[in-house]
């Protein structure tokens, strides 16, 4: 549960909202409630149940999206109703909805949504004047005020997304190649593992070490080997399937992650690898690059320390038989 709310930032802020709406809000509905004012108690009693019951099935199904933007929605008409039903009273409750709202949504969609909000609110007060604010002073430091909060939180939460994107990025990808690194590789067999225990998915996985590597780099430089390895990750991605993963392990290593496969299946995937490289990437002085690979079908209650070590023996044996090779493990 932790690293579910460590891991998925949109999830853990649903959580926290939620978490806030249910211990703020309640009161209030019970209060207007017992105090005859039924629309506004209403009103805060869904804003309650809505919390709930979104922050429910983000958990359930790991989709933030949905739950988030009904969450959202319902929260503006709540804040609108709100203003209308206790007039200045209520005006204080449109700030922090106008902050929660960046931590439901995407920041281009809250934005949004504050925009309709306010209109609304702008549209009602032209239409029935003293509805809502006691002057036109007040209307104005009203509109003003949640403008600028708005347009400060909007810059706050976009910044924040793009630093966020590439902070996830830069944690889990390989910086030379772009392929996923070994962190990566690491939660991927543990939910493979996971899935196989569960659901008997049939996982395999392919471990590439390219040949004579350290004399590419003697014989070229090292910025012909940094290029190699570059342009490997392309060809291995155009020979694979798109939920088909590709992992830097390390130096000139690749694993390939292959979900819902047949042990036939991925020992031609291994052998359509290996004749791909050979095909497809020449040095520059036209020799062709080779690779071997090591292959490993996940067995049932395999721990994916064993399962990888199946696959590093599978390659070994591969380079220990002239490399260039498929061998099964
Ligand atoms: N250019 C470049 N070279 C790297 C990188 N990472 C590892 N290497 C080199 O890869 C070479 C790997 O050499 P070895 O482990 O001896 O393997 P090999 O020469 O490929 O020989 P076999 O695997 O037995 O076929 C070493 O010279 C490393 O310096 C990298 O990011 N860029």
């Amino acid at each position: 549960m932790f690293k579910r709310l460590k891991d998925d930032f949109y999830l853990a802020m649903l959580t926290l909202v939620g978490a806030i709406i249910v211990l703020c809000v309640t009161p209030y509905g019970v209060y207007r409630l017992t105090t005859g004012n039924y629309i506004v108690g209403i009103a805060d009693m869904c804003i309650v149940v809505c919390a709930i019951v979104a922050t429910r099935a983000a958990w359930r199904t790991g989709d933030t999206v949905k739950p988030g933007l009904v969450m959202a929605l319902v929260f503006c008409a709540g804040a609108l109703l709100v203003c209308i039903s206790l007039g200045a009273d209520g005006l204080f409750w449109v700030y922090p909805f106008l902050v929660f709202i960046f931590f439901l949504v995407s920041p281009i969609r809250a934005f949004t949504l504050l925009v309709l909000l306010l209109t609304s609110l702008f549209m009602i007060a032209q239409l029935y004047p003293g509805a809502i604010f006691a002057s036109t002073f007040q209307m104005m430091a009203f509109f003003v005020t949640t403008t600028i909060t708005s347009v400060f939180s909007f810059i706050f939460a976009y910044r924040a997304q793009v630093q966020r994107r590439e902070l996830q990025r830069l944690a889990t990808t390989d910086s030379l190649t772009g392929a996923s690194n070994r962190r990566t590789l690491n939660d991927q067999l543990a939910v493979a593992i996971n899935e196989c225990a569960k659901n008997g998915r049939q996982y395999g996985l392919l471990l590439l070490d390219l040949d004579h590597f350290k004399q590419i780099n003697d014989k070229h430089g090292h910025k012909v080997g940094d290029k190699t390895l570059i342009e490997l990750v392309p060809v291995l991605q155009s020979l694979l399937r798109q939920s088909d993963k590709v992992f830097r392990f390390g130096g000139e290593e690749f694993v390939v992650l292959v979900a819902d496969v047949k042990p036939v299946d991925l020992s031609n995937l291994a052998e359509k690898l290996r004749s791909g490289v050979q095909q497809r990437m020449t040095l520059p002085d036209n020799t062709v690059l080779t690779t071997s690979i090591g292959v490993a079908q996940l067995q049932a209650n395999e721990d994916w320390e064993t399962w990888l070590h199946r696959a590093d023996m599978a390659l070994y044996q591969a380079k220990h038989e002239g490399r260039n090779k498929v061998v099964i493990g």
